[in-house]
């Protein structure tokens, strides 16, 4: 077997003041894309920040390729990263930060190269403090990549893209994860998330909850949700359970609402139901799917033993 490169948190904490950061985060990642999904102040970029080294955890253990990550220390060189938050000296010149940034590593990619793979070799020599938000961006995503590292951590890269910007954001992630890299991706956008992950891992207060494939997340999307006005429909009930046992049935102010992974056929036999006429077919979105698995996952975690 490939001894292939992976990165780990286990058990990591990192507070500010009296706020807990990262309470207990447990993550392992191999090659591949690695999405991670959360609410605002979840503590994705604390994860990041541990990683690359920028900040040190409190307790716990990060590694790359199994090697503890310390502040200054080598598996910096093994990572490329662009930060949520930009900031560049606004008299430097745009080719000239890339080639800062490829100074850090052993074996760079050509700022050329890097430079035309982000779209931006018309803009080699333009000033930082004369960039727009989304060109910006697009630097970052240069930075992250002329280290031409195993491991790339892409904190929010869509952020300010226009559309094609982001169309070749994601080609150039998709380059990555089929080349064998670790991408590590935050993204608040679930069609990035749908279009590109191989895993996805959901944060909230700190800690993991939920570490999934998206076979999964398209699974629970196969469930649909069924709703009617009950009115004067009579014996639906049976009917819907009797076509999938597995069907989840509620009522709310007068309609009726059936989860069922096998809408079309409960759908027909409720409409040969009397006094229903009337019914609509709702696909939840990726959004409500992952928020399902999470709260599946918790009540799991919690039940006794
Ligand atoms: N330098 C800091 N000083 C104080 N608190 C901080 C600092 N950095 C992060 N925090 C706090 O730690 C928590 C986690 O923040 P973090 O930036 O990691 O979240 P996030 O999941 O990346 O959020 P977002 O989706 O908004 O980017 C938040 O409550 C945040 O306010």
């Amino acid at each position: 077997m490939r001894n292939e490169l992976s990165v780990a948190w286990r058990d990591v904490r990192k507070s500010f003041g009296r706020r807990a950061a990262l309470d207990r985060f447990t993550l392992e990642a191999g090659p591949g894309i690695h999405c991670l999904l959360g609410d605002n102040g979840a503590g994705k970029s604390t994860a990041f920040a541990v990683l690359t080294g920028a900040r040190r955890p409190d307790a716990g253990d990060v590694l790359v390729g199994g090697e503890r990550v310390r502040r200054g220390g080598a598996t910096a060189r093994l990572i490329g990263s662009a930060p949520q938050s930009l900031s560049y000296p606004p008299t430097v010149r745009v080719r000239e930060v890339v080639d800062y940034v490829a100074a850090h590593y052993a074996a760079p990619a050509p700022t050329a190269a890097i430079l035309d793979r982000v779209g931006l070799t018309a803009l080699a020599r333009r000033s930082c403090g004369g960039l727009s938000g989304g060109e910006a961006r697009r630097l970052a995503l240069a930075c992250a990549l002329v280290g031409d590292t195993p491991v790339v951590v892409l904190d929010e890269p869509s952020a300010g893209l226009d559309r094609s910007g982001q169309g070749e954001l994601r080609e150039i992630i998709r380059g990555l994860g089929s080349a064998g890299r670790i991408v590590l991706l935050a993204s608040h956008d679930l069609a990035d998330v749908e279009a590109l992950a191989d895993r996805v891992w959901v944060v909230a207060a700190g800690r993991v909850v939920l570490g999934t494939d998206p076979d999964d997340i398209t699974r629970r999307l196969g469930t649909r949700r069924i709703r009617f006005p009950i009115a004067r429909a009579v014996g639906w009930k049976p009917v819907a359970v009797r076509v999938d046992p597995e069907a989840v049935v509620s009522e709310a102010a007068g309609t009726a609402i059936i989860s069922t992974t096998r809408a079309d056929a409960v759908a027909r036999e409720l409409l040969g139901v009397d006094g229903l006429a009337d019914l609509t077919i709702e696909r939840p979105t990726l959004g409500e799917a992952i928020d399902q698995l999470a709260l599946a996952t918790r009540d799991a975690t919690d039940a006794p033993a």
